[in-house]
C-alpha cells in the first residue's frame, strides 16, 4: 500500500540551554493510505507534540515529515495555512462548531475557504451529510442538535475536502462512554467506507482498539507497536492493556464499556 505519511528521525526540543526538554527523541514511522493509526502514551510522552509537528502547527528541531510526498518541514510560514486546509482534516475534542452557522454552513466553511466554485458546494455538503447520516439536520444550528449529531457534523467538516490525512487529538476525551462509542463508530466508517486515513492520539485503551495499528510512545520514543490484523476488537483491546502494563502503567484510562 502507498505511504501517505512518513516521519524520518524526528526530534523536538523545547526550551534553551540549561533547560531543555527533549519531547521527541528519534521518531520514525510511516502511515499507509487508508490506515487507521492510534498513538498512545502516558501524559508527557510526546503525543501532542508529535501531532502538532505533523499538522505543521509546531516545527521540528530535526528530521523530516513527508505528507503525500511533500516535506512539510520545508513549507514556508505563509503557505502553511493553505497546506493544512488542502491536506489535513481535524477532529477536535470539543468539535469547534460555530454556533452562529447552520450545520450545512459549518460543513461548507472548509469549501468556502478553499474557494470551491459556489455551485459545487451544496451538492458536496449534501453528499457528505448523507454518508454521515445528518441529511435531516443541515438547516439546524449546533445548539439545536444532539451531541452525537454534532460529532458527525464535525466529522463531515473534516472530510469535506477529502484530506490526505485526518488528525484526531483525544477525540473522545470529553465524552461519556455512549457518545464516545458513537464517535468511534463514525471514525471507523470514515476509515472503512470512505477510505479516510486517520491518525488518532488517545489515552484511552478502548478508543485505541478501533485503530488498525497502535504506536506507544514513552519519553518521546516509540516503545512498542501492535497491529490488529485479524484479531477482534476485544482481543486487540486485551493486547493494548498488555502493552500498557508492560510500559508500567500511568496515563491511560480504561473505559467501562461493552464490546
Ligand atoms: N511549549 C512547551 N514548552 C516546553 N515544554 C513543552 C512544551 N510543550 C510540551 N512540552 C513538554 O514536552 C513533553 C511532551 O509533551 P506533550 O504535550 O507532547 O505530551 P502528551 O503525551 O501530549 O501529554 P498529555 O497526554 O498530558 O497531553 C512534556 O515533557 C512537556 O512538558
Amino acid at each position: 500500500m502507498k505511504e501517505i505519511l512518513t516521519l524520518e528521525h524526528i526530534q523536538k526540543f523545547y526550551g534553551n540551554e540549561g533547560n531543555i526538554t527533549e519531547a521527541l527523541r528519534d521518531i520514525s514511522f510511516s502511515v499507509c493510505e487508508g490506515e487507521f493509526l492510534g498513538i498512545m502514551g502516558a501524559s508527557g510522552s510526546g503525543k501532542t507534540t508529535l501531532l502538532n509537528c505533523i499538522s505543521t502547527i509546531d516545527t521540528v528541531s530535526a528530521g523530516h515529515i513527508y505528507l503525500g510526498g511533500k516535506d512539510v518541514t520545508e513549507i514556508r510560514e505563509k503557505e502553511l495555512a493553505r497546506f493544512r486546509r488542502e491536506n489535513l482534516g481535524f477532529v477536535f475534542q470539543d468539535f469547534n462548531l460555530l454556533d452562529t452557522l447552520t450545520v450545512s454552513e459549518n460543513i461548507a466553511l472548509a469549501l468556502a475557504v478553499s474557494k470551491t466554485p459556489a455551485h459545487e458546494v451544496e451538492p458536496a455538503v449534501r453528499a457528505m451529510a448523507a454518508k454521515l447520516d445528518i441529511s435531516g439536520i443541515l438547516d439546524k444550528y449546533p445548539y439545536q442538535i444532539s451531541g452525537g449529531q454534532k460529532q458527525r457534523c464535525a466529522c463531515a467538516r473534516a472530510m469535506i475536502n477529502h484530506p490526505k490525512l485526518i488528525l484526531a487529538d483525544e477525540p473522545t476525551g470529553a465524552l461519556d462512554s455512549h457518545s464516545a462509542q458513537m464517535l468511534l463508530s463514525t471514525l471507523e466508517s470514515m476509515n472503512r467506507e470512505m477510505k479516510a486515513t486517520i491518525l488518532m492520539v488517545t489515552h484511552d485503551a478502548f478508543s485505541a482498539s478501533y485503530a488498525g495499528r497502535i504506536l506507544f510512545l514513552r519519553d518521546g520514543e516509540i516503545f512498542a507497536e501492535i497491529v490488529k490484523g485479524k484479531n477482534t476488537r476485544k482481543a486487540f483491546f486485551e493486547k493494548i492493556l498488555d502493552v500498557l502494563t508492560m510500559m508500567g502503567g500511568g496515563g491511560s484510562d480504561v473505559r467501562q464499556t461493552d464490546f
